[in-house]
């Protein structure tokens, strides 16, 4: 899961010589087909963009417990704001997850009166909360969610050429706002392991893909292979982690593989990770790409739209 083999250099990932692009799309497709995780280098989200978010991250979760309760996710529509340690569970086998979350969904940064984006959010409508006293707090972690949403757009092509499709298969489906950035906080777990009670319990994320942001130097990451051996997935300096999602096997009938995956933080110190989960306009509907279909290969799943299907996992996590 680490060898230079698993790095994907995303230089040329908009570059005009559509054979370029179809080569990188086929070093792409090699991760998504067999393993479903991949690092990405020269993704172009600035180090001081990320540093920015992060140190946002450790600010906001050092507040008082009543004042992130202000902003409870329980108490929004649409699984906006801030979760509590053990309050959402990814794996119904575990006790629930030792994280702390701040999750946020699509934004401009200077509001408009009427966000076509997000008034477009149907199932999953329902506005950001942010702390009403961290100056700069709400720009930071903004700052670094509209770069990881612009590199987001810039993988959807790549994606759609290593399908074998049309680089712009995903344009007229990814209109909208469906990005969710969820940051999180794994304090320290030392003591006596309990298998039980891990940092993000064993799960496949529920969309296209994931782009995800994890603090250097701890190793906490890890994700099933398919021996069924959790391999460690360490953070890499200057290189993100992207993953597939459940939306993303949906639309390929399971060619591209959504691999379970975890996270504990048994490392002595506080861990802050991102993820941003990208998927098709919440009112598209996840039917599969009729290439991945066959007589022999019949269509697996139940066609749901994004948003139905993406707020029915976040409710089984969230509990409510
Ligand atoms: O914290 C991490 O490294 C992974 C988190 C994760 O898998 C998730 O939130 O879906
Ligand atoms: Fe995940």
């Amino acid at each position: 899961m680490h060898t230079d083999s698993d790095h994907r250099d995303l230089q040329n990932v908009s570059h005009s010589d559509m054979s370029i692009r179809k080569d990188l799309a086929k070093q792409i497709r090699d991760a998504c087909i067999n393993v479903g995780f991949l690092y990405v280098t020269n993704h172009g989200i600035p180090e001081i963009v990320i540093k920015r978010a992060v140190s946002a991250s450790q600010i906001f979760f050092a507040l008082p417990p009543e004042k992130k309760l202000e902003l409870d996710i329980r108490e929004t529509p649409n699984f906006k704001g801030y979760t509590p340690l053990l309050s959402s569970n990814l794996d119904p086998e575990n006790a629930g997850d030792m994280h702390e979350g701040f999750e946020i969904g699509w934004e401009e940064m200077v509001p408009k009166v009427n966000d076509e984006k997000r008034v477009n959010d149907g199932a999953m409508a329902g506005a950001n909360v942010w702390p009403g006293d961290l100056p700069g707090f709400r720009e930071d972690v903004l700052t670094y969610y509209h770069a990881a949403v612009e590199l987001g757009r810039k993988l959807f092509p790549l994606f759609a050429l290593a399908l074998d499709l049309d680089y712009d298969f995903f344009e007229d489906k990814t209109k909208n706002s469906a990005a969710i950035m969820n940051m999180l906080y794994y304090p320290p777990q030392t003591g006596p392991v309990n298998d039980k009670v891990i940092g993000t319990g064993a799960h496949t994320d529920f969309e296209c893909f994931t782009i995800l942001w994890q603090e250097p130097g701890i190793q906490a990451l890890q994700v099933l292979n398919t021996q069924k051996q959790w391999v460690d997935a360490p953070p890499i300096p200057g290189t993100l982690v992207v993953n597939i999602g459940d939306q993303f096997a949906r639309w390929t009938n399971d060619i591209f593989k959504s691999t379970v995956h975890r996270a504990t933080n048994r490392s002595g110190v506080q861990r802050y990770s991102i993820p941003l989960f990208f998927g098709t306009d919440y009112d598209v509907k996840l039917e599969p790409i009729p290439s991945c279909v066959s007589e022999g290969h019949p269509p697996k799943y139940e066609v749901v739209t994004a948003g139905d299907y993406v707020k029915g996992r976040l409710k089984a996590a969230y509990g409510h």
